[in-house]
């Protein structure tokens, strides 16, 4: 389970203790010690104390939480716990969030601006990783657990940040919530209730996205005419979920829309683009590609190839193959001296009509720039045998060759 040392989470091990008794299940806790407050150290000892009173052994794993590109503290502490979690062998990870934590989250992501995904807060039971995460108390109130945590004497530590209204769950916890409930007192169930249709709202979303997505999508890239058929609000849900799937990064909605207007109406020369996090899409002769940012390609050694064979070459994002053809490069070049690097600029490739640029052929391929870019090139020795995929050099075509192929991720 996971221990922070608080309240909630004291009565959740009390209470898995007391199952374990009748049971007998194998428990254990980690408690993520963030370092953030001064009192970080005193909470680790707490969590270890009690455990050790139980019985029960602990995790101490300390993490580093330096925040950098617009993000809050919060949100790379909580990153940072996830990435714990996620490390743990257990079948399941136990947390002690309730129901007014879920009340606060689906308010706090409303005021966000959060879509269904996000309004549905968060599921009693969810697969994070490999590893399960269980929320068994998500109908229980604070109150009864407060009320738990006093009729059994248990001790906690009080994080002191919680009492700080500059943090919107604190202004919602203290000053606003208590106002609703004054005139709504079920609120809770209410917003549970709301979280879960949305919850059944968002899987739905992502069901036919994933269905559209499939139809659309040949050769990895979309078919502007089969994307152009769906109605708008399925082309957003499309597109997003796309960039989910590829890990590319979440667009902002305005951005995505004006992407999904400009896929339409931008002129057929153009290149419209989505830049995120880790690539783009891009509309490129008719089709929607997805480019993943490579990170820096560095040179690399191909060995152990053979016709028929595939490598994901290291610190490249695609896949090389090697496919036997009625004219190619030489088989027993395979054994030899073959690279992969990246382009310079400026390079030219030997095609009959003389020594073309690579990077008119890249054109000529029809590939968008970006992936441009980041194609690599074929070299053995220091001459330039192929552009994967692209084409190959005359001065070295045979029959019954080899030719490279490139899969961009
Ligand atoms: N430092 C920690 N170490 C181990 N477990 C923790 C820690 N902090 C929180 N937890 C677990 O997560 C539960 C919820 O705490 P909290 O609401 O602070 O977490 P969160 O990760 O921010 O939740 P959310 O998923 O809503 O963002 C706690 O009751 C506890 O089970």
């Amino acid at each position: 389970m996971g221990l922070s040392g608080g309240m909630d989470s004291m009565v959740l091990l009390d209470l898995l203790v007391q199952a374990r008794a009748r049971l007998g299940f194998a428990l254990s806790a980690v408690h993520v010690h963030h370092g953030l407050s001064r009192h970080a150290d005193a909470w680790a000892e707490r969590c270890r104390a009690v455990c050790m009173s139980y019985g029960v052994e602990l995790r101490i794993e300390r993490v580093q939480v330096s925040v950098s590109g617009g993000e809050s503290l919060e949100a790379v502490a909580r990153r940072e716990r996830y990435r714990v979690y996620a490390a743990s062998s257990a079948d399941a990870l136990v947390l002690a969030h309730h129901q007014d934590d879920l009340a606060e989250t689906v308010l706090l992501q409303l005021l966000r601006g959060g879509g269904p995904r996000a309004l549905a807060a968060m599921p009693v039971w969810r697969m994070h990783e490999k590893v399960g995460l269980w929320r068994p108390m998500l109908a229980v109130r604070r109150s009864q657990i407060e009320a738990y945590a006093q009729a059994h004497h248990l001790l906690w530590v009080e994080d002191e940040s919680n009492a700080d209204t500059r943090w919107r769950r604190n202004l919602l916890r203290h000053a606003v919530l208590p106002e609703i409930a004054g005139q709504i007192p079920h609120y809770r169930q209410h917003l549970a209730r709301s979280a879960a249709l949305c919850a059944d709202a968002a899987d739905i979303l992502r069901e036919v996205a994933c269905a559209d997505l499939a139809a659309v999508k040949t050769g990895g890239r979309l078919a502007m005419p089969a994307f152009a058929a769906l109605s708008c609000a399925r082309q957003r849900q499309l597109l997003a979920y796309w960039c989910e799937q590829l890990a590319l990064g979440q667009p902002a909605p305005s951005a995505l829309e004006h992407f999904r207007q400009q896929l339409l109406g931008a002129a057929a020369a153009a290149s419209p683009c989505l830049a995120l996090d880790s690539g783009a899409l891009v509309r490129y002769r008719g089709e929607v590609w997805a480019c993943r940012q490579s990170p820096a390609c560095a040179e690399v050694k191909l060995t152990g190839l053979m016709p028929g064979s595939a490598v994901l070459p290291l610190g490249w994002a695609g896949c090389l193959s090697l496919t036997l053809k009625s004219s190619g490069l030489p088989v027993d070049w395979l054994a030899g001296d073959l690279r992969l690097l990246p382009r310079q600029g400026g390079e030219r490739l030997a095609q009959s009509v003389g020594r073309k640029p690579v990077k008119t052929l890249l054109q000529e391929a029809g590939l968008p720039p970006l992936l441009r870019e980041q194609w690599p090139l074929l070299y053995r020795g220091t001459e330039l045998v192929a552009v994967p995929g692209v084409a190959i050099s005359s001065d070295h075509l045979q029959a019954g060759g080899w030719v490279p192929q490139w899969t961009p991720a």
